[in-house]
């Protein structure tokens, strides 16, 4: 598994701003939905294009395009929600395949309540998106949702990531690469990243 920790001055930049504990959910909202225009960005950087005909202005060319079919974009519900438009600018035919997971608040262990995964996932690259990689144990189980499904490809993107989430995951899921856009220092007692950026899902949702 590859890990690409973001080197973007922009994505350092709005990650440290969406820190700022005093910051508005319209702040929060924003910063979250630029970061993974960012993210998608780098992401798709190692998408393959090959030669198509077509007819130009100038007469007939071999132009570049994707060579594969459009991603599915995969947003964990809730708080991948928010990061869903910034991805979609980047990928506007994406199919999106959407999965609902939360964290048990005591055990920390996800529960799937919902799964709406699109049917040719098999001929398609899938993209998580979710702000925050902490214990990891949402993403493994979303990457067994998928792969269930018949998916052979899959990336993750997350704004902010804890080395203990990178390490199960790791071990998990080998053969899935990860594009984080700051890599953070731990998890406290609770299973939040610090200094990380405290519930993303309240923030982006407004149920402080
Ligand atoms: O790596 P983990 O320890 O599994 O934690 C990460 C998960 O926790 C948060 O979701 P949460 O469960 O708070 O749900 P929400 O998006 O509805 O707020 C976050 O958005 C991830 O999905
Ligand atoms: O720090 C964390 C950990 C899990 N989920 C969040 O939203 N924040
Ligand atoms: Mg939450």
């Amino acid at each position: 598994m590859a890990v690409f920790e973001s080197k973007h001055p922009l994505v350092k930049h709005k990650v440290s701003l969406l820190r700022d504990v005093n910051i508005s959910v319209k702040s929060f909202r924003e910063l979250t939905k630029e970061v993974a225009v960012l993210l998608t960005v780098e992401a798709t950087q190692q998408f393959d294009v090959a030669n198509v005909d077509m007819t130009c202005w100038s007469g007939d060319i071999q132009a570049p395009m994707l060579s594969k079919q459009q991603p599915t974009l995969v947003p964990i519900l809730r708080a991948g929600l928010g990061m869903l438009d910034g991805a979609l600018t980047i990928l506007p035919c994406a199919k999106i395949s959407v999965v609902g997971l939360r964290r048990d608040e005591k055990t920390l262990d996800p529960e799937t309540y919902y799964e709406n995964i699109i049917n040719d996932i098999e001929d398609r690259t899938a993209i998580i998106i979710d702000p925050m990689l902490a214990t990891g144990g949402t993403a493994v189980a979303t990457i067994d949702l998928l792969k269930q499904s018949g998916c052979k490809h899959i990336i993750a993107l997350f704004l902010v990531a804890a080395p203990e989430g990178i390490e199960v995951l790791q071990k998990s899921h080998p053969d899935v690469d990860l594009f984080v856009g700051v890599i953070d220092q731990q998890l406290n007692e609770n299973g939040y990243i610090l200094p990380g950026l405290g519930d993303a899902g309240d923030k982006i949702f407004g149920t402080l």
